[in-house]
């Protein structure tokens, strides 16, 4: 339907309407242009080129603009009606009653915003809700003639669906029969999401990775895809589930039609409208509710969100639940985008009416936008600590999931090839909860031919000395041990959060200090110039007593921090602990053979010859004499106390106020590893009152008593440094 051409003008509008902070009537034409072009896309190709929250924003702005000029308002206009188009592959089926659209929230005030107009409508002080997941998948419309199903149709344009009946019966979640007659109900109208779950979404893309085609964005397109394909056995084959959440339309065994939605449509026998209209008999149990009508489909052998849905009463409480649920998202089975709210009570729906777009009584709640596409504009190569050379695309900024993304890292030149990235792309990125951000997929059907191909550089970008690459593996190294980037990243990775922890040397002192010439390597963190320092523009003495006195106590940090700090190639935190209690001494490693390592709870062969390589590099053991010299824990904290580190026995310790460095809880470890006794409060049995800032009555308590000593933070760590060195 649209030429190449077309496409990319089209995309190139959408671009330039994205940018415009408000939209106005001027951009109306452009605007319905724009949005018919991605339904095109989106319902009729699954090939959706925007994602949802971009469509979605574009929509609402049209919305808004039509609101504020109904004179405006022409009948082709996306928002008067639900999809655009149908693919023509299968036969088309109207439908029984309508497929219409859902309305979005976003916020709690939304929500609020709804409920006051909900109960406004039916004179109510407070309604029941019944609250369920939004499965993002492609929406269905099943019906079911004395108990067999006989037609599966897609909502389509939500006037005619597409009838594949056929692929519909390959889904093993959908009953090929269900006992409605046992509610008296002879036909029935139901629907439901197709979905796929995340699992078999990534068995799906590994099978069309091992064919040579595209992956797929999403579950979503995968499911609307998959129901879309010529042969039933092939679907058979893509493992989709269906969640059935609504009953429709019904007529009893008696012959009564009665019709959930609103209006039956004319394709009803015009006496059963007449006779019945659209009013739900309340006596009609277990539909007279929604929560009941999910029980009833349960009953009947589908998998309706019985488990997963909550009725709660007011709009507060489903103000925490959706946000409780959103929490959790990330753990379920399957996407979804949202919560769907509905007024529980079936009458009250009825009694609520729908516009053309949506039902009244049913409002989505859409979650965090995690898509968005934005062009790649360029690759840069990191050197990390192991001289790995990573490349990392700088893109257009984009806002998704709460966070400006402006860079993502791309890994390797494999993904790159497999990705199919080039400079000048448009791609989309997703960011899943909190997961890094990752490139999903590049979009090649946008390309104009003023697209470059990444070069991977075959020499190291920082210290220009060639690049390696070990049989088997994906990554380019540098292998100069003197390569800048590298010496700064070890000295960054040996104070990081995790390792030593010494949080007034971060990254950018380290760069600092190191184009100073006042620090090296990461011995000489312990034996910085101060005075030097002090020179430094912004370095007054408030800052360069925060930073003596963290150095200091990073002295104390245990033995696994350490060679965790190491940055050993493939050694975690985990390995580094049990590294560290396979020891007394730090430097036991050095005559460790790769059988011995391998010995060692979760350590691999690589891992072990890692560890070997390390040790035996006369430079890293050098490296680690110094380091012990210089007061780090070098031994093994749990050794060291069974071989009795006990100088501070028989001093008792008590800690006031709020120290500079340390937290009192590890200060007060740190006093008992060494032997010492915590003890609650002043008295002429104390030896040490440790104080900090803001320290009271117990300092002036303290005073009176001439035995116990006063010290602060930085003589206590001397103290406990200088027993050891003993
Ligand atoms: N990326 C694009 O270019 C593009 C283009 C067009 C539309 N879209 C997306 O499609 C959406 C519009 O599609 P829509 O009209 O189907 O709206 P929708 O997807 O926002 O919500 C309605 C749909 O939610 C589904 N749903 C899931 N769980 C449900 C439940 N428990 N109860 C009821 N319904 C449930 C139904 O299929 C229903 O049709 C837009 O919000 C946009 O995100 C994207
Ligand atoms: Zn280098």
């Amino acid at each position: 339907m649209y030429s190449l051409a077309e496409t990319k003008t089209l995309q190139q509008s959408t671009q330039t309407l994205k940018e415009v902070k408000e939209l106005n009537q001027t951009h109306l034409n452009e605007l319905k242009e724009v949005l018919r072009f991605h339904e095109h896309r989106y319902y009729v190709l699954s090939e959706p080129l925007l994602a949802d929250a971009e469509y979605d924003s574009l929509y609402k702005q049209l919305e808004k603009i039509e609101k504020e000029h109904p004179e405006l308002v022409t009948p082709d206009s996306p928002t008067q009606r639900v999809g655009l188009g149908l693919s023509k592959s299968f036969p088309t089926v109207q439908h029984l009653v309508p497929m219409l659209s859902l309305e979005n929230s976003y916020n709690a005030d939304d929500l609020i915003d709804w409920d006051r107009k909900a109960r406004e409508l039916t004179g109510l002080d407070i309604i029941e809700y019944c609250a369920e997941p939004k499965f993002d998948g492609a929406s269905i419309s099943l019906i079911y003639e004395n108990d067999q199903l006989v037609r599966g149709v897609t909502r389509g344009d939500g006037v005619e669906g597409e009838d594949i009946t056929n692929n519909i019966r390959q889904i093993r979640s959908i009953p090929l029969s269900a006992p409605f007659s046992k509610y008296g109900i002879q036909q029935i109208e139901i629907r439901g999401e197709i979905i796929m779950s995340k699992q078999s979404f990534e068995k799906y893309n590994a099978m069309l990775a091992e064919k040579g085609e595209s992956a797929l964005a999403n579950p979503r397109n995968a499911a609307s895809g998959s129901l879309r394909m010529k042969d039933p056995r092939e679907v058979a084959k893509r493992n989709l589930e269906a969640f059935l959440y609504h009953v429709s339309f019904y007529t009893t065994t008696e012959g009564v039609t009665l019709a959930i939605d609103g209006k039956p449509n004319n394709s009803l026998p015009e006496e059963a409208i007449e006779a019945h209209g659209t009013t739900l008999p309340t006596a009609h149990t277990p539909l007279a509710t929604h929560s009941g009508s999910l029980q009833m489909l349960w009953e009947c052998g589908f998998r309706s969100p019985q488990k997963e849905k909550q009725v709660l009463q007011g709009i507060e409480e489903v103000i925490k639940h959706v946000h409780d649920y959103e929490v959790m998202r990330d753990t379920l089975p399957y996407e979804i985008d949202g919560m769907v709210i509905k007024v529980n009570n079936l009458l009250l729906q009825d009694q609520m009416g729908m516009t053309t777009h949506h039902p009244r009584w049913a409002m989505a709640f859409k979650f965090k936008a995690r898509q968005a596409t934005t062009r790649l504009r360029s690759v840069e190569f990191q050197v990390g600590r192991t001289g790995a050379v990573t490349p990392v695309a700088k893109l257009d900024p984009v806002f998704i999931g709460g966070v400006t993304v402006s860079s993502i890292s791309v890994h390797n030149e494999e993904y790159i090839r497999e990705k199919d990235l080039k400079i000048g792309d448009t791609v989309l990125i997703e960011r899943a909860g909190d997961v890094i951000p990752q490139i999903v997929q590049s979009m090649p059907g946008l390309r104009d031919g003023s697209e470059q191909p990444i070069e991977f550089p075959r020499h190291c970008p920082v210290c220009n000395s060639e690049l390696a690459k070990e049989e088997g593996e994906a990554v380019w190294r540098c292998i100069n041990i003197e390569c800048r980037a590298q010496v700064l990243e070890r000295m960054i990775h040996f104070v990081s959060k995790d390792a030593m922890d010494i949080k007034s040397l971060g990254e950018a002192n380290i760069h600092r200090f190191y184009e100073q010439g006042l620090l090296k390597d990461i011995p000489g963190i312990y034996t910085l110039d101060f005075e030097a320092i002090a020179q430094l523009d912004k370095f007054g003495k408030k800052s360069i007593e925060n930073l003596t006195a963290a150095i200091e106590a990073s002295k104390q940090q245990p033995l696994h921090r350490v060679i965790y700090g190491l940055g050993i190639r493939f050694v975690g935190e985990t390995t580094a602990k049990t590294l560290a209690n396979s020891v007394h001494q730090l430097l036991e490693l050095e005559g460790k053979t790769e059988e011995e390592l391998q010995q060692l709870e979760d350590i691999g062969v690589k891992v072990a010859q890692s560890i070997v390589k390390f040790f035996s590099n006369p430079q890293n053991i050098q490296m680690l004499k110094q380091l012990q010299q210089l007061g780090l824990q070098m031994v093994n904290n749990k050794t060291s106390t069974a071989t009795g580190d006990n100088s501070l026995q028989g001093q008792t310790f008590l800690f006031t106020g709020t120290m500079p460095v340390l937290k009192r809880s590890d200060a007060e470890a740190m006093a008992e590893a060494h032997g010492g006794k915590i003890v609650s409060g002043v008295s002429s049995k104390l030896n040490y009152l440790v104080v900090g800032e803001d320290a009271g009555s117990k300092l002036e308590k303290a005073k009176k008593i001439n035995t116990i000593k006063i010290i602060d933070e930085a003589a206590f760590l001397k103290l406990v440094n200088d027993q050891q060195a003993e």
